[in-house]
């Protein structure tokens, strides 16, 4: 009886606070909707998404955050607050690597949160198609992966597309081997993403060596393919993607590196501001001629700004052997950052800013 009361006492103090929250959450968007009005009046009316403004808004939350409630919770919660008053400036498209159920469709969520319009696309060639032709405002496609690298047809998209790099997002990557077979001696096809088959060989060499490994243009592609089939075929996906298909989970978190982790870019067609803390990529060509990448990289070391990665793909134009994608710490609108760009340039034969975007927050 004491402990019903005590109990009920503390959560009349909760609904209080949720009016609050309430009340506040409803008065927060509609000022955003006031800035909607303003960027309307500016002649920005195509566009209320501003990522430098919100991993400033984040970066603030994180810092002052004195708890109980975790920093990175906090962030989380104000994600989705975001989302939504955006949503109720203008709800935004974002295309994304599918089909649904795909690591790339989780970073999309994680970056933008719940209150987007998110749409799947079949190939990186579409993702940014759909975002050149204006179907969709944003785009989100995979980069890198900690243990396999660079996902070179990303990269290679950038030489011809004019879009710019907007954000960055990281996700942790546990693969999960799904299907329908009662054991897994049951099974005789594996089908997946190259990279994930990639990231989970030494798992499939020891645990089914004589299975045929099938690779498909994304994992969710494998699990819905699987879904159709035998017991004799299983996919290699996200856990999620169980559920969205009919699968069971036959092995969780196969993959070969514990913390494996995947790097998704943002792509847009406008510039971002400085947030701050940024990064900036570089898409550039050297002069054919000996010690040419040292002298292009001088003025970076020169300036004490700080090169993050370096990466080299064959060029494509012909004209060029090779391009490099540089990514450096800074904005272009920071002078010191500007100054080394400018002689950058000049030791190079192919010279693009691929964006300036906030350094990822959550
Ligand atoms: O500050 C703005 O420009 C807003 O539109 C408001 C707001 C927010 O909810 O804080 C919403 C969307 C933008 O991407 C950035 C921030």
């Amino acid at each position: 009886m004491k402990e019903q009361k005590a109990l009920q006492q503390i959560r009349q103090q909760i609904d209080d606070i949720d009016l609050h929250i309430q009340q506040l959450l409803n008065k927060r968007t509609a000022l955003a909707q006031e800035v909607a009005k303003v960027k309307i009046e500016n002649g920005e009316s195509t566009n209320f998404y501003r990522p430098d403004r919100e991993a400033m808004v984040l970066r603030t939350l994180m810092e002052r955050n004195e708890g109980p409630l975790a920093a990175q919770e906090v962030a989380r919660l104000f994600r989705e607050i975001m989302s939504a008053c955006l949503a109720a400036e203008q709800p935004l498209q974002v295309a994304y690597l599918g089909p649904e159920g795909s690591f790339t469709q989780a970073a999309a969520q994680k970056h933008f949160g719940g209150s987007v319009e998110l749409q799947s696309v079949s190939t990186i060639a579409n993702v940014f198609r759909a975002v050149e032709t204006e179907h969709a405002c944003y785009g989100v496609v995979p980069v890198e992966n900690s243990s396999e690298g660079v996902i070179s047809h990303t990269l290679d998209r950038f030489i011809t597309s004019p879009l710019k790099i907007n954000g960055e997002v990281t996700l942790p990557i546990h693969h999960y081997l799904l299907g329908k077979a009662a054991s897994l001696q049951d099974i005789t096809h594996v089908y997946a993403h190259p990279q994930a088959l990639a990231q989970c060989r030494q798992w499939l060499g020891d645990q089914l060596p004589q299975v045929e490994l099938i690779p498909l243009d994304s994992n969710s592609e494998a699990a819905k393919r699987v879904a159709t089939m035998g017991a004799s075929a299983a996919a290699i996906a996200a856990s999620n993607a169980a559920e969205i298909y009919g699968l069971q989970v036959l092995a969780n978190n196969i993959e070969d590196e514990s913390d494996n982790t995947t790097r998704f870019l943002v792509i847009g067609a406008k510039d971002v501001g400085p947030s701050g803390v940024d990064k900036t990529a570089l898409l550039v060509a050297t002069k054919n001629k000996s010690g040419a990448l040292q002298n292009l990289l001088k003025p970076l070391a020169e300036s004490g700004i700080s090169m993050t990665r370096i990466e080299s793909r064959p060029s494509r134009k012909g004209i060029w052997e090779y391009v490099f994608f540089i990514d450096i710490e800074g904005h272009i609108d920071e002078q010191p950052v500007a100054e080394a760009l400018e002689r950058l340039e000049q030791e190079s034969s192919m010279f693009r800013i691929l964006g300036s975007y906030p350094k990822a927050v959550l």
